[in-house]
């Protein structure tokens, strides 16, 4: 009786594709539009679930399955995309295919219903958004990407209209003179976001700056870590030996940031009594330079005693080999009337082609000799301890120091001082108040009082959080992927480009109470602290770490350590600033009778 009973479950299972062994099987189904217009579907069909994208909406599906013992009808939701909901009107799929065990499928036919919804419980739903006409969709995206719109105000505009987090759209820059594909999908939400972080989901290669790889010759002819996947062996080595770079700097890095920074506050103070007010990110530019390299190179490339100096226009000369590396992401924000003047020409000058590097060889060269002169200790070691081509490790070397992390501060140091200048004076006194305590009862500004300044590291995530420095990241789809938004769930084929762009995601409102609202005390406390692994400025969440494996910025804790060293320099000498956009318009001094150690 039991056995007779075991057998004839297994039988109704076997039958109605609901055995384990057997749950899912994908069909490859020919579905007919009620226009006759025939598209080819993959229908999966898991249990009782059927999964088909290619009309509009959510429907509920019916498969008639025909077997050798019996016929049975299988009824299920099912999400299905498209452009028009006038399509949907009764599209009848015919489904043909010989399954194996017996089972044929002989036709299924779709009614609006149910939305098919993923195991957490999500909608599936098609990607909104389209790519428009061939050329001219991505030609009217481009302009509004430069011109009309700007960021973040492109993406938002698109968020609103398709009410989705992710969307496909055009990005910059485009063909015929950028051999691109400009497609991509949109991830703007923190949901999203994280496809981008997760190798196995995302190839990483060649993706740093965008859909576009600058001229080799920029790096010397190498394919330099940060265009590396994880897959890919040297990443790994190249990875390891820029840890042992960060490693070795790590001594240098409070006395040389204290001493940059004591030229800039003078440099400050002394423009202030001459003409009221002063540009803070002049002085705040060379102070970077010199700390960043002095950090990482143990030389500072001003200084006309170095060897291979660059002297006074280091940071001009430097800028001026990173910029034709990442114009084409860049939206320049000019008044009105010069927009409509000059849009023609900046369009042909800097959208329309690649900038060559023969217009920058010299600067590039004579960067590569600062670093080739000042670097022989660090050469040595990629040569011997990592068994890395010494041209290579110079280049990478190179990169890791002007581009990636002085190109990062150069934004990342005067975003500190507009926001922390901007707030109030009240504010201001309490974090001045915090610093010279911690500084006080640890006897400096050393690692330890640093670790108890909560204010000064809330608020600099609170900058990262409104102004991360590096606001893209791209990634393409390893694999066929499912990526949820907070409201749905979205099929992403394999080779699709992702596109992440970071002040959104940054400014969910899923996560971030008052998103738009600078508040410096957000990461305070046992809430606040739950809110630091949504900061990701490192391509990667402020909670996690850097390794091989992933594609997280070796730099992470090295930049957080300036970044929190800025603010505590800055707020031990000074109780308040007052900043009025890119200008300094006064400081005040400390009045306490404490004074700050150093180490
Ligand atoms: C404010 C400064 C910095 C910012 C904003 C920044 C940001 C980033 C971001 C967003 C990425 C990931 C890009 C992507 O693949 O999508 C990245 C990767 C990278 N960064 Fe940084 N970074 C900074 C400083 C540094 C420093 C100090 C170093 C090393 C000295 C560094 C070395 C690298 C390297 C080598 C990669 C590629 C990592 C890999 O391939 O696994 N960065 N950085």
């Amino acid at each position: 009786m039991f056995l007779q009973l075991a057998v004839w479950k297994r039988l109704v299972r076997w039958l109605t594709h609901q055995s384990q062994d057997s749950a899912r099987l994908n069909l490859e189904g020919t579905i007919r539009r009620d226009r006759g217009k025939t598209v080819q579907e993959p229908l999966n069909f898991y249990k009782m679930e059927a999964t088909s994208i290619g009309f509009p909406g959510s429907t509920n599906l019916t498969a008639t399955f025909g077997s050798r013992l019996r016929k049975r009808s299988l009824s299920s939701s099912v999400a299905v995309g498209g452009k028009q909901r006038s399509q949907l009107l009764k599209p009848t799929v015919h489904v043909c295919r010989n399954l194996g065990r017996g089972l044929n499928v002989r036709s299924a036919s779709i009614s609006r219903d149910a939305p098919i919804t993923t195991s957490s419980g999500l909608p599936l739903r098609e990607v909104p958004g389209s790519y428009g006409l061939p050329f001219f969709g991505a030609f009217f995206d481009k302009i509004a990407f430069y011109w009309i719109e700007g960021t973040p105000n492109f993406y938002a505009n698109r968020m609103a209209q398709h009410q989705s987090t992710v969307y496909r759209m055009n990005t910059v820059p485009q063909p015929p003179f950028f051999p691109v594909d400009p497609r991509v999908i949109v991830l703007l939400d923190q949901k999203s976001y994280s496809t981008l972080f997760d190798v196995d989901k995302v190839e990483k290669a060649d993706v740093f700056v965008g859909t576009f790889v600058p001229d080799l010759q920029f790096t010397g002819g190498y394919r330099i870590l940060p265009y590396l996947d994880p897959s890919e062996e040297k990443h790994k080595i190249l990875k390891s030996f820029t840890f042992e770079v960060l490693k070795s700097s790590g001594r240098r890095v409070f006395p040389e940031v204290h001493a940059a920074l004591s030229e800039v506050f003078v440099k400050w103070e002394t423009g202030l009594k001459k003409n009221g007010k002063v540009k803070y990110n002049e002085a705040l530019s060379v102070g970077s330079v010199r700390l960043n390299s002095r950090a990482l190179l143990n030389a500072d490339p001003t200084d006309p005693d170095t060897k291979a100096t660059l002297g006074r226009d280091a940071p001009s000369i430097i800028k001026s080999w990173i910029i034709p590396q990442i114009i084409p992401m860049a939206v320049i924000r000019l008044p009105t009337w010069m927009k409509v003047a000059l849009a023609p020409f900046i369009e042909l000058l800097i959208h329309t082609f690649p900038i060559p590097y023969a217009l920058v060889k010299s600067k590039h060269q004579k960067i590569v000799a600062f670093v080739r002169e000042n670097a022989k200790e660090t050469l040595d070691m990629a040569e011997k301890q990592f068994g890395l081509d010494r041209e290579e490790a110079l280049h990478n070397l190179m990169f890791n120091t002007f581009f990636n992390s002085w190109g990062g501060l150069n934004f990342l140091y005067p975003s500190i001082i507009k926001r922390l200048g901007s707030t109030s004076e009240e504010f201001q006194r309490e974090l001045s108040a915090e610093v010279r305590k911690a500084i006080e009862d640890n006897g400096g500004l050393n690692p330890a009082a640093l670790n108890s300044m909560p204010l000064v590291q809330s608020a600099v995530y609170e900058v990262f959080r409104t102004d991360p420095p590096v606001p893209y990241q791209f990634g393409r789809a390893k694999k066929d992927l499912i990526i949820e938004s907070h409201t749905a769930a979205f099929r992403v084929k394999k080779g699709e480009m992702l596109a992440g762009y970071m002040p959104v995601a940054h400014k969910d409102p899923k996560v971030f109470a008052d998103p738009d609202v600078f508040n410096p005390k957000r990461f305070l406390g046992e809430k606040g602290q739950k809110l630091v692994q949504y900061v990701l400025w490192s391509n990667g969440r402020q909670t996690e770490t850097p390794t091989t494996h992933n594609k997280q910025c070796p730099g992470k804790d090295f930049i957080t350590t300036i970044a929190n060293l800025l603010v505590a320099e800055v707020y031990s000498r000074y109780e308040i600033l007052t900043v009025d956009g890119d200008t300094l318009v006064s400081v005040k001094r400390v009045s306490s009778g404490l004074k700050p150690r150093w180490l």
